[in-house]
């Protein structure tokens, strides 16, 4: 591996306290044509995730080699934070044999690839002293959203209001009203107001 990325301002100091990580849970992710091309914005259930690009031959969505974009959400999830960001998701580019470091509770996702193959190795790490702490982010209040989300953090799995701000995806107009999020209590003012009644 030539080198890692690690978005700035992005402390891993409480995930990787008293003693570092207890347990770890590594898998490969292919995207291949008539397979997955990408994966949707999503959270790890890692508190820090590690995820090499080691293969094979690909082009991104933009046609670069061997060179995917993958959206990083600028705030860590929480239950203050309901997993989606209003402030802009940044774009990291990860390039074969390159690593990139981010905490678990980030949405992040992968755009599709527009060719070949891409394998990437994915290596979830816990701490499950940091799990059973007070700072752990899963026992942070789940407050509601201040604003609508960034086009960047949202997920057509995951989110209610997915159609309100972008297309689905070819194919993918099944998950329309499927998703959980941000939950009735949590939703932002301007949310319409059909999906403001929906229940978690
Ligand atoms: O393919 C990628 O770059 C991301 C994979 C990922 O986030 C995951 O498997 O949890
Ligand atoms: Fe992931």
């Amino acid at each position: 591996m030539s080198g890692a990325t690690h978005e700035s301002g992005c402390g891993m100091k409480r995930q990787t306290a008293e003693g570092g990580f207890t347990s770890h849970h590594s898998f490969m992710v292919k995207y291949k044509a008539g397979q997955d091309l990408g994966l949707d914005m999503h959270t790890d259930d890692s508190d820090v995730t590690v995820n090499v690009c080691l293969g094979k031959d690909f082009r991104g969505a933009a046609n670069q080699m061997r060179r995917t974009e993958t959206a990083v959400c600028p705030d860590e999830h929480s239950r203050r934070h309901p997993t989606r960001c209003v402030r802009p998701s940044s774009t990291v580019i990860l390039r074969l044999s390159r690593a990139l470091l981010h905490l678990g509770s980030r949405r992040h996702g992968a755009d599709d690839i527009a060719s070949g193959e891409r394998n990437n190795l994915i290596v979830w790490n816990q701490n499950a002293r940091y799990r059973a702490s007070p700072g752990y982010v899963n026992r942070q209040p789940y407050l509601r959203e201040a604003a609508p989300p960034d086009k960047r953090c949202l997920s057509y799995t995951h989110d209610r209001d997915f159609g309100d701000f972008t297309a689905y995806p070819p194919g993918l107009e099944e998950f329309r009203g499927r998703g959980w999020c941000p939950p009735a209590f949590a939703c932002y003012d301007s949310m319409a107001p059909a999906l403001k009644k929906d229940e978690l």
